[in-house]
């Protein structure tokens, strides 16, 4: 097949990259996938691909995934609508049992299938399996929603050893037995926390924060937690940008060095972020080195 690279573009490509490759190696990355960037079966099987070869150049990569979405069509088809408060969607008995049909069921095998297939081994988890995620009832009103107690990385550090990527979704349980639907972010970012990880990837449907949500050309590059606070208080970060920044936040200051919100529509965006000198979406950081207007993202990315 005709392709516009040689074989020395490829080596090219190969090299420049080591630097990466060799930064990462045995590191842990926590990558969220769900929601819009999760929307056709091309775009799973095309991350599924890089998580794979994350793994294979033997980055420690662990896979939470969401899939709200598939719940608000599995819930549709059973007649209910689906109802939000603050971006979390209000979880009657039924609602919780369709949610865990849905992750731990069919995104989590098929996630699963797909890795496998591309190469990896993976293992599908859901925060119920060995305690790995504590939940409380969040708050009546949203019914069976979530709010995470605590988090077992024991099971997932054992994956990990034995050379899997755990794959999790975003469920968790309780003394007594009741299961809590967990916002998947919420879920990744405190994952990420009980790892200690390098990076956590949060993927989503849009190029990453922008100064103005509808200029696709207004992408911050890198900005620090000060700033990420005061861009909700002054109203450029509304809606689901919000609860996803606040758990970015939480993850910075418990343990994870560096945060990333990208596109996950975008393919290889995963690849672009870890192993070349341009990256792909917002970093977010505890605090910038250089003042706001020389700081550099690339400085923050090759140091940490
Ligand atoms: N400053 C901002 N930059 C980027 N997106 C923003 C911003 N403010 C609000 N948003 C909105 O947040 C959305 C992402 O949140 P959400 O839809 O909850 O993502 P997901 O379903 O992937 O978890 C974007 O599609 C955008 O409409
Ligand atoms: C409580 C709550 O809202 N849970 C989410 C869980 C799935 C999720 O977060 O999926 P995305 O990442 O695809 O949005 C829900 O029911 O949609």
């Amino acid at each position: 097949m005709a392709t516009a690279f040689s074989n020395a573009d490829r080596a090219e490509v190969l090299t420049q990259a080591l630097p990466y490759f060799k930064k990462y190696y045995g590191k842990t990355v926590v990558v969220k996938y769900g929601g819009n960037a999760m929307l056709t079966e091309d775009l799973q099987q095309q991350v599924m691909e890089d998580i794979v070869l994350l793994h294979l150049v033997g980055v420690r990569v662990v896979l939470v995934h969401g899939g709200g979405p598939e719940i608000t069509g599995m819930l549709k088809r059973v007649g209910k609508e689906s109802q939000f408060v603050n971006g979390l969607r209000v979880t009657d008995k039924e609602t919780v049992e369709i949610a865990q049909m849905v992750l731990a069921g069919k995104i989590n095998k098929t996630l699963v299938t797909y890795l496998e297939a591309k190469g990896g081994s993976a293992i599908g988890l859901s925060g119920m399996d060995g305690r790995m995620i504590t939940a409380k009832m969040k708050d009546p009103a949203l019914g069976y929603v979530g709010e995470i107690t605590k988090v077992n990385p024991v099971p997932i550090r054992d994956l990990l050893e034995r050379g899997y990527i755990p794959v999790i979704s975003s469920l968790g349980c309780d003394k007594e037995g009741n299961v809590y639907n967990i916002n998947a972010d919420t879920a990744a970012a405190k994952i990420a926390s009980a790892l200690h990880a390098q990076r956590l990837i949060l993927m989503t449907n849009i190029q990453g924060l922008l100064k103005d949500k509808d200029d696709p050309t207004s992408l911050i590059p890198l900005i620090d937690m000060e700033e990420a606070e005061g861009m909700i208080g002054s109203g450029i970060i509304s809606g689901g940008m919000i609860p996803k920044i606040e758990c970015c936040i939480t993850a910075l200051k418990n343990n994870v060095s560096k945060v990333i919100i990208m596109d996950g529509r975008i393919p290889h965006s995963v690849l672009m972020e870890l192993f070349t000198d341009t990256g792909a979406g917002t970093m977010i950081v505890k605090k910038k080195k250089a003042e706001k207007d020389t700081a550099n993202k690339n400085d923050e990315r090759t140091d940490d």
